[in-house]
């Protein structure tokens, strides 16, 4: 899908984030797949994923557009969504329609230059999504020609701030000051905050742990129940689920 009509198609809709890194219940290609499928049955407008594997195995479900990320750890730097230009060509490769890539003013591996890496993603004719995490850097991204901007590392860089739910202001800002579209991402938990993004004027939300990391849901409901003290002792609900089933 061209860059314009990936905007075209996305506009005031759901994008669906399917990653699991090697150390989540749920890694593996064949399930990302599935995750992308029911997240296109439920509605979603667009898959984010991370990695080749995943993304050749999403395509083979759904025809949504894909935008790719390699997530990726260097010694030398604290940058890990497509950090370098290695990771470009994975992501060039497997021809994703957007391109994601941390765009914080953080030195990045090999001290490689954020203007170089979009540079080589524009040459290949492939849209640039900037994750940032403050004001700023999304001015700084949209300096650099990035198609559009997203809030995924507001609470993730050291200085950015650290709320624990989406981070409005910094979609309300960048709305404002930045002239290409801003995806709202990060720590979104409700249809109700994906509405007031798109109020604010996102142009999209992009959702991942709310519908696709079982294990961080399930901790919700869990911490909840702790927090308002009414978890019985596990020894004895179990006892009376036993009972209930005999
Ligand atoms: C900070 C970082 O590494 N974010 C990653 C970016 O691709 C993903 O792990 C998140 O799941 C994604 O941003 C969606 O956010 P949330 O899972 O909060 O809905």
């Amino acid at each position: 899908m061209k860059v314009d009509q990936f905007f075209e198609h996305v506009q005031g809709r759901l994008i669906v984030s399917c990653q699991a890194l090697d150390d989540e219940p749920l890694h593996g290609s064949k399930t990302m797949a599935k995750l992308a499928l029911a997240a296109e049955m439920g509605g979603a407008a667009a898959i984010r994923a991370n990695g080749y594997d995943d993304i050749e195995a999403i395509r083979q479900v759904t025809d949504l557009p894909i935008i790719g990320l390699v997530k990726q750890d260097y010694d030398d730097s604290d940058i890990y969504i497509t950090p370098t230009k290695k990771e470009l060509d994975e992501l060039i490769r497997a021809k994703v329609d957007i391109i994601a890539l941390d765009a914080t003013g953080r030195k990045r591996p090999g001290n490689e230059k954020l203007a170089d890496l979009i540079t080589q993603v524009k040459s290949a004719g492939v849209g640039v999504m900037a994750d940032v995490s403050t004001l700023e850097e999304g001015l700084s991204a949209a300096s650099l020609g990035v198609d559009c901007v997203g809030t995924t590392l507001s609470g993730y860089t050291a200085y950015s701030p650290q709320h624990t739910g989406p981070d409005f202001n910094l979609v309300h800002s960048l709305v404002e000051h930045v002239h290409v579209p801003v995806l709202a991402e990060g720590r979104y938990w409700s249809p109700e905050e994906a509405i007031h993004a798109l109020e604010l004027g996102a142009h999209s939300v992009v959702v991942g742990s709310a519908i696709t990391r079982p294990q961080v849901i399930t901790k919700r409901f869990t911490d909840q129940l702790k927090k308002a003290g009414v978890e019985h002792d596990s020894k004895v609900a179990g006892r009376k689920l036993i009972k209930r089933h005999s």
